[in-house]
């Protein structure tokens, strides 16, 4: 296997998202057209908690690995997005104000009690793959960012036009994250595109990507069989009102 140029790596990357980012996934078109009942769109935002709550720790320990002072300097700015400088700011207490106006008890969804198990483990499969494999490959495991913004900008403007208890205030996560995303995937392919330069190292960052978009597409395979098709809620996970067979 010979050595890619920097681009040509860059282009196998960008084909990986068009084929494997979960825009693909029918839950997202469900929640995004207006599909998804109220008890629906909660399941998703309380499960999606798990990864919002994971994201920080892996930055911390992609951080903690990392002797490069230069990519730990531009690597702080995403755990001061996510945890905040306060307890108000941040994207943490951005996707609580989420929870909170769709009616979910805060320490319910912080405990992740009621999250689907399968959602918890693709989380932790995240933090593991990011405390364990090379950093070129840590680094590029971020890389699905290249492809949020545009699915960012599609759920903010199908959830506001479909839902009538979504509000602008209530999305008010989504709003942060498109130029952040961009700057720091930006940051990230450089990173890989500068440091992959091995047949092996670009396999492993390839793979990588590879192995955020499973993660991401695992956790919608799992809110889709709950709450959608067949319907099937693990013991003690949470269940809508407006689900089949909810008690009344
Ligand atoms: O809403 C989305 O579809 C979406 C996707 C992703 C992603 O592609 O991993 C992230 C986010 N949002 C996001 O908000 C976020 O902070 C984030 C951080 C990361 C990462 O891997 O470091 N991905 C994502």
């Amino acid at each position: 296997m010979s050595v890619l140029s920097p681009d040509e790596l860059e282009a196998r990357l960008r084909a990986i998202g068009a084929e494997r980012y979960h825009h693909h996934h029918p839950f997202h078109r469900l929640l995004h057209t207006g599909g998804c009942s109220r008890g629906q769109v909660q399941a998703w935002a309380l499960n999606r908690w798990c990864y919002q709550a994971v994201i920080p720790q892996k930055d911390a320990a992609l951080m903690a690995r990392c002797d490069d002072v230069e990519v730990r300097r531009a690597w702080r700015s995403r755990l001061v997005d996510h945890d905040g400088e306060t307890a108000d700011d941040g994207g943490i207490a951005r996707w609580l104000k989420l929870t909170d106006g769709l009616g979910l008890d805060r320490d319910m969804v912080v405990s992740q009690r009621q999250a689907l198990p399968a959602m918890r483990f693709a989380a932790l499969a995240y933090l593991d793959f990011v405390r364990s494999r090379p950093l070129v490959e840590a680094i590029g495991s971020s890389l699905t960012e290249l492809f949020s913004p545009a699915i960012i900008g599609e759920r903010v403007a199908g959830m506001l036009k479909h839902y009538d208890f979504v509000t602008p205030e209530t999305l008010a996560y989504f709003a942060e994250r498109p130029p952040r995303a961009a700057r720091d995937s930006a940051f990230a392919l450089a990173y890989v595109k500068r440091h992959a330069t091995t047949p092996d190292a670009q396999r492993g960052v390839q793979d990588a990507l590879r192995f955020k978009c499973d993660v991401l597409w695992a956790m919608l395979d799992a809110l889709h069989a709950a709450y959608v098709a067949p319907g099937l809620v693990p013991p003690g996970a949470f269940v809508p009102a407006d689900h089949p067979g909810a008690a009344t």
